[in-house]
């Protein structure tokens, strides 16, 4: 990373969360047992965590040397980069090839459609070559060479619609691709659904720091066997827990670092009922779960302008993430979040996250809050 990235991944880490003695030397080291009474979903994790840290390795080499015509604006105006196109690309190309005797199914953000235009022929290059680089880096496909058509097929094997049947991948091959522009955190958020619930989760957050003052996680969670992290370069994983705080007082909070996606001022108000005192700390992407998950926060606030409609690639990963590190995540009404609709997410008014003894307080300040924002108006 080059130092410039690494000077502003740790100003806009709080100095009080990276300085904070890490959970880590409280856990207990990995054991690779499958849940106790569920079915184990260690073959599809395995490949899921090598799909996302390859990803994660091709978006970092782009981070470091984004140029200009690296960058195109989507229809609804939000950025996408070489580095969100070629993610996808080597996560649907990994996923397929370790896992060939399962039926294939991806819910992704990203399609093809602009790449295929005349004045896009360069910019399929680039990615291309990232995307042969990015394999090449890796042993096992070492000798693999995906043509251009290869790489556009691969995009679009994301279009699936998901569903409540049968199993579907979800990914977001760049979540926070404005703070990836920025320098700053973002996330590569695989899961899985079976049957419409996430089974397991894997988050890929490069910038945000590890233990042993390192750089770059990974997290991953399997439905009923807890959440862990481990360095992106290898390290053993360890276990994690949410944050055990029950007097909001003592609760920091994570919001969007983007004001356009979440109402700043009505968390700060839900905040201030709650007597929380620290300043919120804004960072983009599903980092935010990640480092809930490990107890860095105790709040992640959720509250998109009217008329926005969340998709599930945005949650997936980081709701298995903090639910199976002891957390809990719902919408403003208390609901958990129902994946199964489709691409969307079909709720009531944001998403919310804490721990279980601080959420029926928290419920209730939203509801007070959200309350007095309408009758203020
Ligand atoms: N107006 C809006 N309101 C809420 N979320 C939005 C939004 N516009 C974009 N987003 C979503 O917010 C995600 C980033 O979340 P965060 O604010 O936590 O960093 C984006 O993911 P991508 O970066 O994958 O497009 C995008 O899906
Ligand atoms: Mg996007
Ligand atoms: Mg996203
Ligand atoms: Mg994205």
């Amino acid at each position: 990373m080059s130092s410039v990235i690494l000077t502003r991944v740790l100003c806009t880490y709080p100095s009080n969360l990276k300085t904070k003695k890490p959970p880590f030397s409280l856990l207990r080291t990995f054991a690779t047992a499958a849940p106790v009474g569920s079915m184990s979903y260690q073959k599809e994790l395995n490949a899921a965590k090598k799909a996302a840290s390859l990803a994660a390795r091709l978006c970092q080499k782009v981070q470091k040397a984004i140029l200009q015509s690296d960058v195109q604006s989507k229809s609804d105006k939000s950025p996408v980069t070489v580095a969100d196109y070629g993610s996808q690309a080597v996560v649907s190309f990994v996923l397929e090839r370790e896992l060939p005797s399962e039926s294939f199914s991806l819910v992704a953000e990203e399609d093809s459609g602009d790449l295929r235009n005349e004045e896009a022929q360069e910019t399929l290059q680039r990615i291309t070559k990232l995307v042969n680089d990015t394999l090449a880096s890796d042993n096992t496909y070492s000798g693999s060479s995906l043509s251009a058509e290869d790489v556009l097929a691969a995009i679009d094997s994301g279009k699936s619609e998901g569903g409540p049947h049968g199993r579907h991948w979800v990914l977001d091959p760049i979540d926070g691709t404005k703070g990836f522009l920025r320098g700053d955190q973002y996330a590569v958020a695989l899961a899985l659904l079976d049957e419409g619930k996430v089974v397991l989760g894997v988050l890929a957050c490069p910038n945000l720091p590890s233990s042993h003052d390192k750089v770059g996680c990974l997290f991953f969670s399997q439905a009923g066997a807890g959440t862990e992290v481990q360095s992106l370069d290898g390290s053993p994983p360890v276990k994690v827990h949410v944050s055990a705080i029950e007097n909001p007082e003592e609760a920091s909070f994570f919001e969007s670092f983007e004001a356009a996606h979440s109402l700043h001022d009505l968390s700060s108000r839900i905040a201030n009922k709650l007597g929380v005192k620290a300043p919120p700390v804004r960072i983009d992407s599903q980092a935010k779960y990640g480092a809930l998950s490990r107890g860095d926060g105790a709040i992640y606030l959720r509250f998109p302008h009217k008329g926005y409609r969340e998709k599930i690639w945005d949650h997936a990963a980081g709701t298995i993430v903090v639910t199976e590190a002891g957390g809990v995540v719902t919408d403003a009404g208390g609901n958990p979040l129902d994946f199964s609709k489709g691409r969307y997410l079909d709720l009531d008014t944001g998403i919310i996250v804490t721990n279980p003894k601080l959420m029926p307080m928290l419920l209730k300040a939203v509801r007070e809050s959200i309350d007095e924002k309408a009758s203020s108006l």
